[in-house]
């Protein structure tokens, strides 16, 4: 039995999700931990909410809230959709939680210790009206690239280039909307990462196997400009872990908290320990401490590709340069981005569909599988109406679900709900064996390389197998000339089902419980293909489903092109 570790990458608390957050990052490492607990291993995968920077005390503010209020309220609304997606995660934690804070303080001082941390004395926005400092999304202008009139003080939203707050021109509080600011001096630190440039990027030039969306933007921040740069990690907020060495007062760095970067990926770990205080788990170190039993644990992560740089080369600086055995990771998943219809998904600006909507006008097996067999591994993707309309109605209505129902219902009108006796395999039952022989076993090399399009291609094969055999064999018309022979067929199309829930789980985990509830089996992944499909005996009794899924109309899909057209408040 192996033993994998996953992560997916934390959303943010300053709202719900959307559709473009869960495909790039909890969906697919969702699928992954639900396939490798399907083959029998052991399987750890934490998700967590990322709850500190400005962004989320901009939403408490806006929502009239205290930071913390906010953000626990958030955490609780995140944590009841996931559910309702199936997203299976073995714990869901908090970037602000006690544990994360003190390994955030643990990391620092060792880091320190090694002189991977140093003290920059800089000059900053303050606002005298708010009588505090301006980082990042506290304060805007003009963008000096483009022009931009709404420029924040980290990143130009329209040219996408990175700024400092003293680039911008024309700059006021996002707060007060003052523009009586000025510069002050004041202390940071920086985690030195220049410094372990060559370190990191041997590290990366062995991982020949990682995608080249993942590699190729690690080397870009590698090597670009000027090579990698040291990054503050520290800011000017109330809320936040405040910086400190270990348990012990960090002079001069009074009222300052890590920026959110820094103590965000940290939380993979402090989750574990979350996880084990929660009385969920026994031991977080050997998940985590290549000392304490992590060694022989396969560590994946999940992510779009805006967080690829914090994972390949930020976290990695902090694990390498506290010279302590934490677990390294050993694949990046990354994901480009799903845009809809015609624009891109923004949480800031209400665009698309966000997971609460999603749930409330169908079952999360419908998102799960039109996302992640649309997933934007290669390239972009994009969500329109009709294309999903399209392959809900193809793949899941007319091929699996018409499948099942079609098997079933026959069987109950001829033999009753118990698998039919009778006959024996022939050679298209054996041609059908040999070729899902074939294709379940690409479908497991297409899931062990975490290759989702291909994987969910395939599996799609492999319904379609089963509506061609029962096409062909066409029980109905033998069951005229030839009961027994008939029989025999049932009692092999039935046996898909089961099958069917075991491969499909991973994709559609809901429809493959009532499968299986319906067979009055469990889920068992299938060896050889021959014996998995003897598990219903002649005898077994079983239940006709209700149907599996419901067509998606073309007034329901007008009806939510509208609806989702404009902007969310
Ligand atoms: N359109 C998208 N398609 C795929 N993945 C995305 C998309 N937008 C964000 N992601 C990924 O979703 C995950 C969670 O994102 P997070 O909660 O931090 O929001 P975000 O990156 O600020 O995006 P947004 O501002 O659109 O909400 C991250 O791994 C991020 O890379
Ligand atoms: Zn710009």
């Amino acid at each position: 039995m192996a033993r994998h570790l996953i992560t997916s990458a934390i959303p943010y608390i300053n709202g719900i999700k959307h559709l473009g957050n869960l495909v790039g990052s909890q969906l697919p490492a969702d699928l992954f931990a639900r396939y490798q607990r399907g083959r029998g291993h052991e399987v750890l995968f934490l998700c967590a909410t990322d709850e500190h920077g400005t962004p989320a005390e901009l939403a408490a503010a806006k929502a009239g809230k205290p930071v913390p209020e906010y953000c626990a309220e958030m955490h609780q609304v995140q944590a009841r959709i996931a559910e309702g997606f199936g997203l299976s995660f073995d714990h869901f934690g908090r970037s602000s939680s006690p544990e994360n804070h003190r390994l955030t303080q643990h990391f620092a001082a060792k880091l320190y210790e090694n002189g991977l941390i140093r003290e920059v004395s800089e000059t900053q926005m303050y606002s005298r009206a708010d009588g505090r400092f301006l980082p990042d999304r506290y304060i805007e202008g003009t963008c000096p690239n483009c022009g931009f009139e709404s420029a924040r003080g980290d990143q130009c939203d329209n040219c996408t280039k990175q700024l400092d707050p003293v680039d911008l021109i024309n700059p006021h509080s996002t707060i007060s909307g003052s523009t009586d600011l000025e510069m002050r001096e004041t202390k940071h630190l920086y985690l030195c990462q220049s410094q372990m440039k060559d370190e990191l990027e041997a590290w990366i030039d062995s991982k020949t196997d990682w995608p080249v969306l993942t590699t190729s933007i690690a080397k870009k921040w590698l090597n670009d400009g000027d090579g990698l740069q040291d990054r503050g990690i520290t800011r000017d907020l109330d809320w936040g872990i405040p910086v400190k060495r270990g348990d012990k007062d960090w002079p001069g760095m009074e009222g300052k908290v890590f920026y959110v970067w820094f103590d965000a990926p940290i939380e993979y770990i402090a989750c574990a320990q979350e996880w084990v205080n929660a009385g969920k788990g026994g031991d977080w170190a050997r998940w985590w401490r290549t000392d304490a039993g992590a060694g022989d644990v396969t560590y994946t992560q999940f992510m779009g590709k805006d967080n690829v740089p914090f994972h390949t080369l930020s976290f990695p600086a902090t694990i390498l340069g506290s010279g302590e055995p934490w677990k390294l990771v050993d694949y990046i998943k990354s994901f480009n981005y799903l845009n809809y219809d015609g624009g891109q998904f923004s949480t800031s600006r209400g665009r698309g569909v966000f997971m609460d909507q999603a749930l409330e006008i169908l079952p999360a097996d419908y998102w799960r599988w039109w996302l992640l067999s649309h997933a934007p591994e290669s390239s972009d993707a994009e969500f329109t109406w009709e294309n999903f309309q399209a392959s809900v109605n193809k793949d899941l209505a007319d091929v699996l679900g018409n499948f099942v129902s079609r098997v079933t219902k026959f069987c109950r009108s001829k033999f009753g709900e118990v698998v039919p006796e009778g006959g024996a395999w022939g050679a298209q039952e054996k041609s059908v064996i040999d070729e899902l022989t074939t294709r379940i076993r690409a479908y497991e090399g297409h899931m062990e390389a975490m290759e989702v399009r291909k994987s969910a291609g395939e599996l799609r094969a492999i319904w379609v197998a089963g509506n061609e055999y029962l096409q062909e064999a066409a029980p109905w018309a033998t069951f005229k000339e030839d009961p027994a022979r008939a029989a025999a067929q049932i009692r092999f199309a039935l046996n898909l089902i089961p099958l069917y829930a075991a491969l499909s789980a991973p994709f559609i985990p809901f429809t493959a419980r009532t499968m299986l509830e319906a067979m009055t089996l469990d889920a068992d992944w299938p060896g050889d293909i021959a014996q998995a499909l003897e598990r219903m005996p002649a005898g077994h009794g079983f239940a006709v489903p209700d149907n599996l899924f419901a067509k998606i109309a073309d007034d329901s899909r007008e009806d939510w092109q509208q609806r989702f057209a404009g902007t969310r408040d």
